[in-house]
Formats: structure tokens, C-alpha cells, sequence
């Protein structure tokens, strides 16, 4: 049984408390189907993202199988699925794929039957087994949505959450989706809530929770719906709606709601908020009793079996008997459902023991530990690079083309660096001549070889952004439902950075070897190499904690790229900062550190030719590579920040 007590989320508006669902109090029991329907904008999916535990500010009491997740904490990832409105799957992948990964991703299966098994039945009681092998990129609305669902049935929950997945389909579609919402909560015992706007098809649910600006205004058998509202029609509900006000709907339910409860044989939910002295004094059960609550006049209504309104008391003469019927027809029956629930998905799959409960406790699917969900996470994000077609030229593009950009500026500048380097390797009257030659052209070299350094710095940062600014950002939707679904952040953030490793060591190191080839570095070719890839590891890790941070690819791109743009001015390599501003600003600027190291390792004549050229000092190439590193590790705290922020935007 799920039970909601009290439960109330508020917000802070223009310092008023604002309640966006209000003191909602209701029992759902297992293999039951409901519609939360009501106006736009009335608190449909908050109240669904409250019962997810997506709202953590909310207020009162949910039960789950006679635990109280507000004591016990929230609901366990394989205890419910969630069906959000958006699409949950990567568009490189197919049906067939997203669902084994979401299967990998949440249930721990011995073997490739017992993996085969759990797709199989996912795709099966979906309808999608025909187009399995379809792309998600060229799926309609509707396959998409049934897709959403498959990948939350390979964990078995057994309470279904679907936010809204009719919306915006055709009426076969959508006639379509909800037998089969019907069917996974009537045939498999789950307790499933559908959000929906449509009231189509409103007699396939057993119950309908009509919601009023966050207040709960009706909850009972859809047949019995139009009549509470004093309308003909189900459809003539929302303006009936629209003729009292929500505290008024929320105090009539509250009157009204046992003779509906009691036609859906349930019990009324209780309700810490009110005085258990009063109940106590009344005689009722404090624990598991249904409660009286005050201007109940249930019993007398039962006595004249009259069905009350919300505008009460002049009910015409209800027909119980045909609403009890109905109850009866949809109603599962617990025991044989109960098995069906213990299907073969859990006996392949390993179990996990829900905490002990006072009702019964619930064979949940296991997660898979942290390794296996980061090998599952980083093998699908190869997968998806060598499959995105557009991203991975625009990479091939970068990855050759900045380095021959680099290239192409030493055609011109090499002669002055080749005598400069010459002039150690002659003797006498020779070296005395190609000293002169040099020195006159010293200030022409230490630009050159400080400039063509920065080149390689501003590049790879550039590059560092590019790999990393969308990463998370672009994907947070889809990363939200899984930590949701049970996917740790630090499986994700590890799949992260061994991805963006790889890309980092393949980018400087081609950057490094490339040049090198053109233009020989007179100096430690691997000293400059680690300045490199520091430089590039360093601008990855804190675009990748920027994406982790940010609401929107959009905003993660703009700021990393605003931060790639200040690392030339602020390095002091081409112009030196104002004495007031260099120690503020010097720590955060990588290409300054991977700069002034590169300069470091080179032999001490270019060193100091580059010193004439700047005013900027260098600092030691230790601690360059201590300030990158740093940088390095601020990402990746930032990154694990970010990741564990709920920033769930639908
Ligand atoms: N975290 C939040 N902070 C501020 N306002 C919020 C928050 N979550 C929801 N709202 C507001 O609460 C109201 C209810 O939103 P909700 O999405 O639950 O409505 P709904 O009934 O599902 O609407 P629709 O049918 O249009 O999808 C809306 O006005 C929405 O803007």
C-alpha cells in the first residue's frame, strides 16, 4: 500500500510560503491503477516528483509497504520506476540498446540468459520487440514513450510513476499506452499513478485523483467522478472546478471522501496531522485504524447509501451496487497477483531485501555495484562518440588541424631560432659572427618562441573546453533520471574522466609531436609535453565541473569558452598585468602556469631570450605543475559537487 499523509510541498515566492500540493492525504494499494488529472499547472508532477523523493523540502509522510520513507528514508532506486516526460534515451543507441543498458545499469543478472531475459520481457510488454533494432533518433513520440517505459520495468517496481507519457498522441496511441499501463498494474500487482492530461479512457483506471491548485479535490472510481462534481461529463470536471475555491475543494473532500473510499474498498488514509488524544478518547485504532476525521458524517450516509456531492447534500440516489461491480471486475486478486509479481525477472536476477515492514516485504532487484556501472557507463559513452557522427569529425578536425595551424607559424619564425641554436655549436671567429647574428634578432626569436608556446597552450585549452563544456550539461536530463534509477555519480564521474583522458593525452600528444617535428623544441621535449597535457587536462576538468554545475549546455559552453578567452590576456605573455592585479588573478590562469613551464624547460639561452621579450615573471616548473594540478583536482571537485546537485528541470 502507498500512503501519502499530510504531504505538502512549499515553496518561497516573493517571501510568501506558497503550498505547490497541500496536505494530500491518500491510499493507493498494490495492483491499482490511477489517473492524477486536474488543470494545468495544478501540481500534477509535483506531486509525482514528491512521492519520487525528487522534492526533498516537502512535508508529511509517505508510506511504502508500511515504511515511512520521511523516517526511513526515501524510496530504494528498484522500489519504483518514473516515467518522465521527456525522453530518458541517447539517440545514438537502439530500443534494443537503451534497454539493456538501463537493465545494466539497475539490476544485477547472472549470465547472458538471465540479461536476455529481463530485455525480452521489457521490450515484449511494451510492444517495442519489432523494432528493437530501430535508432532512438527515428522514433516517433509515442515509441519513445513506451521506450521510457521499458527501461524502467527491467527493474520490476513494483509502484509505477508515469508523468504525462499520453501526452501529445494520436487517440490509438494513447488508447494503446494506457491498457498497457492497465495491464502492468492489474496483471503484475504494481500500484501504478499516470499523470495525464487527457480524460479519455478514464474508466480503464480504478481510481482518479482530481487535483486542484496543489489541494486534493476528489479521489474515488472514475464512474462515480462526474456525479461528485455535479456534471454530466468527466470532461465538464475542470470547469466545474473552476467555480470554488481549492481550500473549499480540499474541506468538501475531506467530508465527502469516506463513502468513495469505501466503494473503493480502501481504507482512509490516516492523518498524523490531526490529535491521536481525540482519537484515543474516541476509541479508534492510532495505528492502522481508518480515521474519523471531523465532519465525517459517513455513517449516516451509508444509512441512506446516499452518495454525496461536493455541493452536497441534496445527492441523488447513488448506484453502489454498480460501482462495487466494477471494483470487483478490475480488482486483482492479492494472492495470485503476489506471485505474479515474484516473476521470473526476479528469479533470475539477484534480490535484495527491502527494509522490514509492518505489511510485507518486498523482493526488490539488486543494484550492480559501483564497477560495473562505470564499465556500463564508459562503454556507452565510446559508443555513442564513435556513432555521433558530426562530434567526431568536428574532433578529427581539431585534432589536426590546430597543430598544422601551429605548424604553419614556424615556417617563417624557424631561421632566427635555427641560428640562435647554431650559435652554441660553432667555434672562434665563426661563433663570435653568429652570436652578433643573433643577438641582434634575440628580440625577434624570444617572441617568436614564447609566442609559438602560448600558441600550443591557447589551443589545447581550447580544445580542453571543447571536450568537456557539454559533457554532463548536455546529457543532465537523462543523467538525473538515472542517479534517480540508482546510478552513483562517481561511477559516472570515473566513466567521465577515463573518456576525456584519453582524448587529452591523443590531443597533446599529437599537438606536442606534430610541432616537434617542424620545429624541434630546443630545450626537454617531455618537460614541454607534460606542460601540455597539464594545461589541457587542467581546462578539461574545470569545463567539465562548470557542465556539472550548469542548469544548460548553453550555459556551460558560454562560460567555458569566456573562460578559454580570458587565458591570453590574463597570462601576462603577451602584455604584463598591472602589478595590483597579477597575484589575484595569476592562480587561476592555467595557460599562464603551462606558459611559464614550457619557457622552463627550454635550454637557457631561449629561456632568456624569452625573458628579454616579457615583463612577466616565470615561475619554477614545479610549481607550474603543482598549480595545474590543482586545477586539475578543483574540476573534479567541482565535477563531484555538480553531480550530486539535484538539478532536475522538467
Ligand atoms: N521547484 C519549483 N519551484 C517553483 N515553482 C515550481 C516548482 N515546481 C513546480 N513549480 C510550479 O508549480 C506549479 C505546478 O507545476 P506542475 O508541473 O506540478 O503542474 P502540472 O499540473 O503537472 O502542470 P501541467 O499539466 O501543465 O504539466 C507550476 O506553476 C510550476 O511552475
Amino acid at each position: 500500500m502507498l500512503e501519502l499523509r499530510n504531504l505538502s510541498f512549499t515553496i518561497e515566492k516573493d517571501g510568501d510560503l506558497i503550498d505547490l500540493v497541500h496536505d494530500i492525504c491518500l491510499n493507493l494499494p498494490r495492483g491499482h491503477f490511477t489517473a492524477i488529472v486536474g488543470p494545468s499547472g495544478c501540481g500534477k508532477t509535483t506531486l509525482l516528483k514528491t512521492i519520487a523523493g525528487l522534492n526533498i523540502e516537502s512535508a508529511g509522510e509517505i508510506h511504502w509497504m508500511g515504511r515511512n520513507s520521511f523516517e526511513h528514508g526515501d524510496l530504494m532506486p528498484n522500489e519504483f520506476g518514473y516515467v518522465p516526460q521527456f525522453s530518458i534515451a541517447y539517440d545514438q543507441l537502439t530500443v534494443e540498446e537503451s534497454i539493456e543498458c538501463a537493465s545494466r545499469l539497475r539490476v544485477r543478472a547472472w549470465g547472458r540468459d538471465a540479461r536476455d531475459e529481463i530485455i525480452d520481457r521489457a521490450l515484449e510488454q511494451t510492444g517495442m520487440t519489432d523494432i528493437a533494432d530501430r535508432r532512438v533518433s527515428v522514433l516517433s513520440g509515442g515509441q519513445k514513450r513506451r521506450l521510457g517505459l521499458a527501461m524502467e520495468l527491467v527493474a520490476n517496481p513494483p509502484l509505477l510513476l508515469a508523468d504525462e507519457v499520453t501526452s501529445g498522441l494520436d487517440p490509438r496511441s494513447e488508447d494503446e499506452i494506457v491498457h498497457r499501463l492497465a495491464d502492468l498494474a492489474h496483471e503484475q500487482n504494481r500500484t501504478v499513478i499516470s499523470v495525464t492530461h487527457s480524460l479519455a479512457n478514464l474508466q480503464l483506471y480504478d481510481s482518479i485523483i482530481v487535483l486542484y491548485a496543489g489541494c486534493l479535490a476528489y479521489h474515488g472510481p472514475p464512474s462515480a467522478m462526474p456525479h461528485y462534481f455535479s456534471v454530466d461529463h468527466a470532461e465538464d470536471v475542470y470547469p466545474a472546478l473552476a467555480k470554488r475555491e481549492p481550500a473549499q475543494w480540499h474541506a468538501s473532500w475531506k467530508k465527502h471522501r469516506r463513502f468513495y473510499y469505501d466503494k473503493l474498498d480502501l481504507p482512509l488514509p490516516l492523518s498524523p496531522a490531526l490529535d491521536t488524544d481525540h482519537l484515543e478518547a474516541s476509541g479508534e485504532q492510532t495505528d492502522t485504524a481508518p480515521l474519523l476525521e471531523e465532519g465525517d458524517d459517513t455513517t449516516a450516509l451509508e444509512a441512506t447509501d446516499q452518495k454525496p456531492t461536493a455541493t452536497d447534500e441534496g445527492a441523488e440516489k447513488p448506484d453502489t451496487q454498480e460501482l462495487a461491480q466494477e471494483k470487483q471486475e478490475s480488482a486483482p486478486s492479492e494472492e495470485s497477483d503476489t506471485e505474479a509479481a515474484l516473476s521470473d525477472t526476479q528469479a533470475l536476477t539477484c534480490l535484495d531485501e527491502a527494509p522490514e515492514s509492518d505489511e510485507e516485504s518486498e523482493k526488490i532487484a539488486k543494484l550492480p555495484g559501483i564497477l560495473a556501472q562505470f564499465l556500463l557507463v564508459l562503454t556507452r559513452r565510446f559508443k555513442i562518440f564513435f556513432r555521433d557522427r558530426t562530434t567526431l569529425i568536428l574532433h578529427a578536425a581539431i585534432l589536426i588541424g590546430f597543430p598544422l595551424l601551429v605548424a604553419l607559424f614556424t615556417i617563417e619564425g624557424v631561421e632566427p631560432i635555427k641560428k640562435y641554436g647554431e650559435s652554441t655549436a660553432a667555434t672562434g671567429f665563426e661563433q663570435m659572427q653568429a652570436e652578433i647574428e643573433v643577438r641582434e634578432s634575440s628580440l625577434q626569436s624570444g617572441s617568436f618562441v614564447s609566442g609559438l608556446i602560448m600558441f600550443q597552450v591557447v589551443l589545447l585549452s581550447l580544445m580542453g573546453a571543447n571536450n568537456s563544456a557539454r559533457e554532463v550539461a548536455g546529457e543532465r536530463d537523462i543523467f538525473e533520471k538515472e542517479k534517480l534509477g540508482g546510478l552513483r555519480p562517481f561511477s559516472y564521474l570515473a566513466s567521465k574522466l577515463v573518456f576525456l583522458t584519453l582524448l587529452v593525452v591523443a590531443q597533446s600528444t599529437w599537438m606536442g609531436v606534430f610541432v616537434e617535428y617542424f620545429w624541434p623544441i630546443p630545450g626537454n621535449f617531455l618537460s614541454h609535453l607534460l606542460m601540455l597535457l597539464m594545461v589541457n587536462g587542467a581546462m578539461t576538468a574545470v569545463c567539465l565541473g562548470i557542465s556539472s554545475m550548469m542548469k544548460s549546455a548553453d550555459q556551460a559552453n558560454l562560460l567555458s569558452i569566456y573562460l578559454v578567452g580570458f587565458q591570453l590576456p590574463l597570462s601576462g605573455a603577451i602584455l604584463a598585468l598591472p602589478g595590483f592585479l597579477e597575484p589575484l588573478v595569476r592562480p587561476f590562469i592555467s595557460a599562464y602556469w603551462s606558459w611559464s613551464g614550457s619557457v622552463m624547460s627550454l635550454n637557457d639561452g631561449y629561456r632568456q631570450a624569452v625573458q628579454t621579450v616579457s615583463e612577466t615573471e616565470l615561475s619554477p616548473h614545479t610549481l607550474c605543475l603543482i598549480f595545474l594540478g590543482i586545477h586539475i583536482a578543483a574540476g573534479l571537485t567541482m565535477g563531484i559537487l555538480g553531480l550530486r546537485k539535484n538539478l532536475w528541470q522538467h
